[in-house]
């Protein structure tokens, strides 16, 4: 297994006890684990972003349900579920875009009915196995990604979709780390402000692997496609609609109307999980919009301020900018409800 291969960075692991999230707002400069044993405080370490990224909100909710099963289910029987049930809408309104997060409460909530009797036993397998998946979808997309890029000089990434962002291994960054498995290629990330997890977390990341990378700042991407450096922006998904319209980190669908003006192709990686198939298409995906405060120097946080902040943290690149879907089971080129449709029956 090469540097590239292993499991180098984990953003939450299950201790057999608790959930062990990474805090991802302290990363780069400290490496904090923290050890969650409720719901309620899973719910919040999503909402404050301490563990972020479609897949790992989606895990960290179910390791989540069965901490709430653990701390209920012991109790009187005629209200455990309700008790649990209460928890799980509690994750569910802790982000509103990211579709794993559903997908998986859906996934415990289904696991529950059928195991009305051993239902610890069944949320922790269940939720591992959810984990675990997620792991093996990301290796596979990252070959299927590495395979369609082929002897591309230069990629550019924005946001973190990896290891930090998943299971392990990562989305977006499963196709990097598989290419660079395989040979050099030239590696852009995008700072994506104003969280930074480019330039906090992915370049961070892509060292822990031995994979070097070069920062750029997000209004540098146009410049830096113009000199012919990039060949394939790459980027994961927090919601897909049924055709192919993809939500994404705010700063994404600019990438691509780039990317399609310097002809450049544009690569979204996301397991099916992440395949909202109940919305035709992106008009439908909800937007989160962050604090303000995220946004704005302190100076301008007053109430009073004449300085506000207009702070969505995703947006919707339209099918026709994309060039692939990678998933776990199959590539769509070139997108459309046709084409997802022919995917979900693969
Ligand atoms: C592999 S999905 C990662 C996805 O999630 C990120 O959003 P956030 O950091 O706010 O959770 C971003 O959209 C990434 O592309």
């Amino acid at each position: 297994m090469t540097k590239q291969n292993r499991l180098s960075v984990e953003a939450l692991k299950w201790t057999g006890n608790a959930l062990q999230i990474l805090d991802q707002r302290k990363v780069p400069e400290r490496i904090v684990y923290q050890d969650f044993d409720t719901a309620e405080e899973v719910s919040r370490a999503i909402a404050s972003m301490r563990v972020r990224g479609a897949p790992a909100i989606g895990i960290a909710a179910a390791y989540g349900v069965v901490l709430s099963v653990r701390r209920h289910a012991g109790e009187n029987a005629a209200d455990w579920r309700a008790k649990v049930d209460a928890d799980i809408d509690g994750l569910a309104k802790s982000r509103p875009t990211a579709v794993n997060l559903f997908w998986a409460l859906d996934r415990m909530k289904k696991t529950l009915d059928a195991h009305p009797d051993t239902p610890l036993a069944a949320v922790l397998a269940e939720a591992e196995k959810i984990h675990a998946d997620d792991i093996a979808a990301n290796r596979a997309m990252g070959e299927r990604g590495a395979d369609l890029i082929g002897s591309a000089k230069g990629v550019l990434t924005h946001c973190n979709a990896g290891a930090l962002a998943t299971g392990g291994y990562g989305t977006a960054l499963s196709v990097i780390r598989s290419l660079y498995s395989r040979r050099p290629v030239q590696v852009y990330a995008g700072e994506t402000r104003p969280w930074l997890q480019g330039a906090r977390l992915t370049v961070w990341e892509l060292s822990q692997d031995g994979i070097p990378a070069t920062l750029i700042a997000d209004s540098a991407a146009a410049w830096l496609m113009r000199s012919g450096a990039v060949d394939w922006v790459i980027v994961g998904a927090d919601r897909i609609a049924a055709n192919g319209d993809a939500a994404n980190k705010i700063g994404t669908y600019a990438l691509a109307v780039l990317a399609r003006q310097h002809g450049v192709k544009f690569m979204v990686v996301a397991p099916t999980s992440t395949i909202d198939w109940t919305i035709a298409d992106g008009s439908r995906i909800e937007i989160e919009e962050r604090d303000p405060a995220e946004l704005l120097p302190a100076c301008y946080r007053e109430q009073d301020s004449l300085v506000q902040a207009w702070n969505p943290v995703f947006d919707v690149t339209p099918s026709e900018l994309i060039d692939a879907i990678v998933t776990e089971t199959g590539v769509v080129p070139n997108p459309s409800a046709d084409g997802m449709a022919r995917l979900r029956m693969s």
